[in-house]
């Protein structure tokens, strides 16, 4: 298949459909599936990569692109994602935050009984959040689109990221449709050709592209991306589910952080943030913003969430 052999050469491992199209046997989680079956997806990145690519080819029937783009008429501005973060960054002299709106992960299970995603958007912003980031997979994250506009239909005024699994354009104009200011692009799962075209679509759309890397390859390639202005380093390994903060200061380290330096890139450290002196650490590493869900999203307040987070009250 072509694109997996694109993909496979710049080191993608994600194989973006089974190889032999449709899983033959798609009953359940891939632990309980034959490792040795050619069509059972590797890890869970795989999985929802596998899984999405059905989702979307069945949304899309029902909203094809012409009256998507008609739709992004009616949408709600735009609001500029990068520049709140930057402004958080200097008000505070502590990292942006983007606070994720998250019920539930396949590595973690469900984070939240009470879930109200409107009521935990507008805490986080009272607390002090420059951007927020809500999921919308259904499948693997308990998330939705519902979610992200009634977020956006609520009045909170933080740009919101829509955290989903972009393997096609449509999906970018899917989520602008709803409201988003910003979506995420996994170099885990997208050749550079894809980042680059799909870069290029946000900007007309004017939206923020939050380019997501693990590892030294990753961020190689994406750095080599013109255009690209606001990478994250995620520490956690969405093949293994491994989490270690050492990754973002591993990767900011030497010839890169001066490039990133250069082009004046916004890097954003995500997942595992837990304490102020995570915080610290990673700000030490270079970043300017942080990704945080889990350490918020289970207080009871999850505003105050974010004094506890940050070791002081970020909203004044
Ligand atoms: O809950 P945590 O460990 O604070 O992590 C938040 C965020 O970084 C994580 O949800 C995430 C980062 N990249 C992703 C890609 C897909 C789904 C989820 C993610």
């Amino acid at each position: 298949m072509f694109h997996n052999e694109v993909a496979a050469s710049q080191g993608i491992r994600i194989r973006r459909r089974p190889p032999t199209g449709p899983p033959a046997h798609y009953v359940g989680p891939f632990q309980f599936r034959l490792q040795n079956e050619g069509n059972t997806p590797r890890n869970i990145l795989e999985e929802i990569v596998w899984n999405k690519d059905i989702e979307v080819a069945q949304l899309k029937e029902r909203k094809p692109l012409i009256t998507l783009k008609k739709a992004l008429e009616n949408a709600p501005p735009v609001r500029d994602f990068i520049g709140a973060l930057r402004a958080a960054n200097e008000r505070t002299g502590l990292p942006g935050l983007i606070a994720e709106v998250k019920k539930a992960s396949p590595s973690r299970g469900i984070l939240r009984e009470d879930f109200d995603p409107v009521e935990i958007a507008r805490s986080y912003e009272k607390g002090g959040a420059a951007c927020l980031s809500v999921l919308t997979d259904e499948k693997f994250f308990k998330g939705s689109f519902e979610n992200l506009e009634a977020i956006r239909n609520a009045g909170v005024k933080c740009p919101l990221l829509c955290k989903e699994f972009i393997i096609e354009a449509w999906q970018l104009y899917y989520a602008r449709s709803k409201g988003a200011d910003a979506v995420l692009l996994i170099a885990a799962v997208l050749p550079d050709l894809d980042i680059k075209y799909m870069t290029k679509i946000c900007k007309l759309l004017g939206m923020t592209a939050l380019v997501e890397v693990h590892d030294e390859r990753e961020f190689d390639r994406v750095l080599g991306i013109e255009g690209v202005e606001l990478i994250g380093i995620n520490n956690r390994n969405l093949e293994t589910f491994e989490v270690d903060i050492g990754i973002t200061k591993k990767l900011l380290e030497g010839e890169r952080g001066k490039i990133i330096r250069e082009k004046n890139i916004i890097m954003v450290g995500e997942s595992g943030l837990f304490t102020p002196e995570d915080i610290a650490y990673v700000q030490e590493a270079g970043v300017r913003a942080v990704l945080v869900g889990e350490s918020i999203v289970k207080q009871s307040d999850p505003g105050k969430g974010i004094s506890k987070l940050f070791g002081k009250d970020i909203s004044i």
